[in-house]
């Protein structure tokens, strides 16, 4: 898995019939691939064989991590079943006639170098049927975190959050809020040349905007109903340098971003789930010491838990889920769920690159 905020690629050895992870590797993009994705994330010049050769060193990345976690753990090639490889989302425009969601990723490749069955661009046939293709995690949140009669909900904050509602009656919806740390990072690497706000420390030592919290938030994104997902395609630096103005110091800003993904992930959930007791963190925002305190301020009555209180760390979440995923794929499964993505009904999701 590598997500929106493009730091580098989380892989998982995960038995999905166990729901159980046996290895986990991390490892960052090199600095000129992490600039170059984030660049692909705009229109710009020869986009075609950038973005293929940005699949190639993606797909390259992703096969280290796999001869990694095969080292790691001592599990021997044959025993992987498959590789659920999510790729590189550098535009994601679904709905409509022309709707469409890209991934970065050269499966051909990736099964070459491996000797795996890769089943990966997992989104493209939810969007064809019609949904948002995102997000797709709720499926499993609810395999991993549901509990029978009880609501909980699971955020999940990467580059973008997203919600997962698991209603105890067996229900489960789930949308994208908006901005977890996909702003806070760009906006702390321009500033000061870090990758992200340690612990929000950076943040904390601002003070929120009120005038600007109120027009970040007049995003109209906030205010549709689900389905709905979002990307850099619409929450992106220059985005936030149009409703800036001269004379706001950089560390009221990161307040004031801090402050937007507490904000609003935290109004989402009291609108879709106000009966909501316990809320699951999960992603590399849930390690954000300052937004967690912030939400859980917001959010009084609510337990706000990490994953790692229910056996997965924080950082293990989302690679999990696109391995089981995979694991859906093999079983010729559906691995959407039409209520949260809005798709005219259950799909297979994935394509297949055989060892
Ligand atoms: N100790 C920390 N303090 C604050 N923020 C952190 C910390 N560790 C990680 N993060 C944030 O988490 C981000 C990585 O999160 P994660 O890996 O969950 O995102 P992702 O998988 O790329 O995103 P998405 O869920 O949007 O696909 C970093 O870019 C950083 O902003
Ligand atoms: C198009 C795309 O890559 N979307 C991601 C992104 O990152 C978070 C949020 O936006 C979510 O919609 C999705 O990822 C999660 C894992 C999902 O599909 O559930």
């Amino acid at each position: 898995m590598s997500g929106t905020s493009l730091d580098g690629i989380d892989g998982v050895l995960f038995d999905a019939d166990r729901l159980a992870v046996a290895g986990h590797v991390y490892r960052p993009f090199a600095p000129a691939l992490r600039e170059e994705l984030l660049a692909l994330n705009a229109p710009g010049a020869n986009e075609l064989h950038r973005a293929a050769l940005a699949a190639n060193a993606v797909s390259r990345g992703y096969a280290d991590v796999v001869a990694q976690l095969l080292e790691a753990t001592g599990v021997a090639r044959d025993r992987i079943r498959a590789l659920g490889a999510h790729g590189q989302t550098v535009r994601h425009q679904p709905g409509g006639f022309d709707g469409y969601t890209t991934q970065l990723l050269n499966g051909a490749l990736l099964a070459e170098q491996t000797g795996i069955d890769v089943v990966c661009d997992l989104r493209s046939r939810d969007v064809a049927a019609g949904g948002q293709g995102a997000p797709l995690v709720p499926a499993f949140h609810r395999a991993l975190f549901g509990r029978g009669g009880e609501d909980v909900a699971v955020l999940n904050l990467g580059g973008i959050a997203n919600l997962s509602l698991l209603h105890g009656d067996g229900r489960t919806g789930g949308f994208d809020c908006g901005p977890a740390n996909c702003l806070m990072d760009g906006w702390i690497a321009r500033h000061r040349g870090q990758a992200f706000d340690a612990d929000g420390a950076w943040a904390a030592s601002g003070r929120v905007l009120p005038e600007l919290l109120a027009i970040l938030l007049a995003e109209p994104f906030f205010a549709l109903p689900p389905p709905k997902s979002t990307g850099r395609d619409l929450f992106h630096l220059a985005w936030l340098e149009a409703r800036l103005t001269a004379g706001q110091a950089p560390e009221d800003v990161q307040a004031t971003l801090l402050e937007l993904t507490a904000r609003s992930t935290a109004d989402a959930l009291k609108a879709a789930m106000p009966q909501a007791r316990v809320l699951i963190a999960c992603g590399g925002g849930a390690l954000n010491g300052a937004l967690m305190r912030r939400l859980a301020a917001l959010l009084p009555g609510v337990a706000l838990q990490s994953s790692a209180e229910h056996g997965l760390p924080v950082d293990q979440v989302e690679a999990a889920a696109f391995a089981w995923l995979a694991q859906r794929f093999v079983q010729r499964l559906p691995g959407n769920l039409p209520a949260v993505t809005g798709a005219a009904g259950p799909r297979l999701l994935g394509a297949l690159y055989p060892a």
